[in-house]
């Protein structure tokens, strides 16, 4: 499909007509992502009139350049200065400075390396018990339904304060944000009859008395007593956690799962060097990508990569992309825990970097001690298959078998 004829004048910058939603690239944008870098440093995309950046040089200057990449606008395809988002906006990820100031503070102060420690001993556990079982099992199982969507599930939502009943909720919610930054196509279409129930679980768990004494919940909430913040953006503020912290941790965890079992000379030297389990973590992030892009408002004309993006485009950063940026990586398509990965965007960078990646860390780190403490090999023992989402690069099935040590 060309772009129409105004449009192509409109944009002084190389066109693709993919479409990175669709289902071919949700499967494989391995491809895409090499003729996207390999067009420019900005590329409009015609088929959603955004403009695209593949570059991790470019990527990082729009990430960490606030002031005119925006996300108070929306940090999906929705322009929230003309459209009416899904659900209010979250005052983190879609709020700029000065309103994100403080939310970011306290969340900062809650979800803080320090603030995680008091977990470290039961997560620790928790994942001995995981490991035990599987292996107890037999050790041949499905690793994304029976290990990664299970073990965020038994640690993070008491880490909140959730109540027991209805944590069934949190992984549709998730799934369904992360589509909502997407276009409307089939992927939202089909959670649009069950968010509102949802919806209206998740929302319900935010509120004070739900949230048990010394959760993440409750500190919030005691934020507001201090008047760090207002009582009124506390129940926001949980909902962040319990819209990101689930589904992205779920899919760090299939990421390193499955990285280390396509790569067994990787998993050898993590058993040998444990010292390396985090690196292992951060460098699936970026060999994976779980969160494989976000968008930002251009709030002026803001040049960029030898171009001039006009104020009130909406830009699509590919942080997947990025991290596989030749320019940026050596070998960037292999899967090496002797690299050093700091650097990578599969968090992000700058302000809105991401304010849980201590608490994905911890759940990792606390999952593959207990592996590879316990299992001398892991190997996949059937066809992997993806779950297809507008932001985030799902395994929807990992079979696996996990060799007792
Ligand atoms: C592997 C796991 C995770 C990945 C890959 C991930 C990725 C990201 C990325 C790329 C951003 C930047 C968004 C932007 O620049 O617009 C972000 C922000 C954020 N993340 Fe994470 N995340 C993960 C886990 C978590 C967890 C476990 C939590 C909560 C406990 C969380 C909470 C947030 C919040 C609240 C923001 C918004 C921060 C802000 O705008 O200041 N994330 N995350
Ligand atoms: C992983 C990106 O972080 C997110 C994603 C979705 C929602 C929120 C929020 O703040 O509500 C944060």
């Amino acid at each position: 499909m060309t772009a129409h004829p105004d449009t192509a004048a409109r944009h002084d910058v190389p066109q693709l007509d993919d479409d990175p939603f669709g289902p071919q690239l949700l499967e494989d944008p391995h491809d895409f992502h090499a003729r996207l870098r390999d067009s420019g440093p900005v590329v409009h995309l015609p088929k959603y009139d955004v403009y695209a950046l593949g570059r991790y040089a470019e990527v990082r200057a729009a990430l960490s350049d606030w002031q005119r990449f925006i996300s108070s606008a929306g940090v999906g395809l929705t322009n929230f200065r003309t459209e009416t988002p899904w659900r209010p906006p979250s005052l983190l990820l879609e709020a700029d400075p000065p309103h994100h100031d403080a939310p970011r503070a306290v969340l900062t102060n809650v979800l803080s390396m320090r603030a995680l420690r008091r977990l470290r001993e039961q997560w620790f556990a928790d994942a001995e018990v995981l490991a035990d079982e599987v292996l107890q099992r037999g050790g041949e199982i499905d690793a994304v339904s029976e290990l990664a969507e299970v073990f965020p599930l038994r640690v993070f939502p008491d880490a909140v304060g959730l109540q027991k009943e209805g944590r069934e909720n949190l992984l549709p919610y998730g799934s369904f944000a992360f589509n909502a930054f997407g276009p409307r196509n089939a992927l939202v279409e089909a959670g649009e009859a069950t968010i509102g129930a949802v919806s209206a679980w998740i929302g319900e768990q935010c509120a004070r008395d739900r949230l048990a004494e010394g959760g993440f919940g409750a500190q919030i909430w005691a934020a507001a007593d201090r008047g760090d913040i207002t009582h009124e953006q506390a129940p926001l503020m949980v909902r962040s956690l319990l819209t990101a912290g689930v589904d992205t941790t779920v899919n760090g965890i299939s990421a390193v799962l499955y990285s280390l079992a396509s790569h067994p000379e990787q998993y050898e030297l993590l058993r040998e060097h444990p010292a390396l389990i985090r690196v292992a973590f951060d460098e699936a992030v970026r060999f994976e990508s779980p969160v494989q892009t976000f968008f930002r408002l251009a709030d002026d004309d803001v040049p960029i990569g030898g171009t001039v993006i006009e104020a009130g485009s909406k830009i699509l950063m590919f942080l997947g992309s990025a991290n596989r940026d030749p320019q940026r990586w050596d070998d960037p398509d292999r899967f090496d825990l002797r690299r050093d990965p700091s650097g990578h965007v599969g968090f992000g960078f700058g302000l809105h970097q991401c304010a849980g990646q201590h608490v994905a860390r911890l759940e990792a780190e606390a999952l593959l001690t207990a592996l590879v403490q316990r299992v001398r090999r892991i190997e996949l023992t059937g066809t992997p298959r993806r779950k297809h989402n507008n932001t985030l690069r799902a395994w929807d099935s990992l079979p696996m078998r996990f060799l007792p040590a």
